[in-house]
């Protein structure tokens, strides 16, 4: 494992760990900026980490947080990653967080591109804070393998933000119809974190760190980057 493998004893110890990194470095952020932007993603794992921000002192009327990525549902639809960030992180102290959310109008995620990209123009870049999970698959953010668009998403180059129609598998659901940030979101980013959790993950990241194509697990375009250095945060 790379030095930046981090293993934890359980589940709240590697989300106490993380939400500590992350309430410092937004507090460095706004000692330094007007605003600061953190990145946030889906999925179960870090929901204990959202928990205990939404609790924590800062000044969050000055913080922007975006999504990673977003299944093509509207807000009360099941599968809404707003939805769940509304619930789990901007409650609490972090109420007064300002949410960019990835959905728009538009029947397809392509549709809602324009949109998107203003909504994003308007954060304060490079982004302070990354929290990305990764699934048994290899995918990240919305890079799932072998995806459509995810040569645009994986362009350093490029837009920050991008469509993706998923291959439907049993990590996807019924949600092939993404939208997500892009490569380039996330160049910059100061604590650029990974969250896995259980042994299946640490297997999958075990292969991603071999040498194999980025198409297969994507999440691989984080993990050799020249300078995103993510910190990975793992417990059983
Ligand atoms: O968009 C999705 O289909 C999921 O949100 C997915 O990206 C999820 O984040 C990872 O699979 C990790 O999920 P868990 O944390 O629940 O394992």
């Amino acid at each position: 494992m790379p030095e930046t493998f981090s293993p934890f004893e359980n589940s709240d110890a590697a989300s106490a760990a993380l939400a500590d990194a992350l309430a410092h470095t937004l507090q460095d952020a706004l000692a330094a900026r007007a605003r600061a932007t953190l990145i946030v993603s889906g999925g179960s794992t870090p929901e204990p980490v959202y928990r205990r921000l939404s609790v924590t002192d800062l000044d969050w009327a000055r913080i922007d947080v975006v999504l990673a990525d977003e299944r093509w549902v509207e807000p009360g639809e099941e599968g809404s990653n707003a939805d769940f960030i509304r619930r789990t992180l901007l409650t609490g102290k972090a109420a007064q967080a300002r949410f960019t959310e990835l959905k728009s109008a538009g029947a397809r995620p392509s549709d809602g591109l324009q949109t998107t990209g203003a909504r994003l123009a308007a954060l304060n870049w490079p982004a302070d804070c990354a929290v990305l999970g990764m699934g048994d698959d290899g995918h990240t953010l919305s890079w799932f393998p072998h995806a459509d668009g995810l040569d645009g998403a994986l362009s350093a180059d490029g837009a920050r933000v991008t469509a993706i129609t998923a291959r439907p598998s049993a990590v996807t659901g019924p949600w092939t119809g993404r939208i997500t940030l892009t490569l380039r979101a996330l160049e910059g980013v100061k604590l650029c974190a990974l969250l896995i959790r259980g042994d299946a993950k640490r297997a999958a990241l075990e292969e991603a760190l071999l040498p194999g194509p980025v198409e297969d697990m994507p999440v691989r375009a984080l993990l050799n980057h020249a300078s995103l250095d993510p910190k990975i945060f793992w417990s059983p």
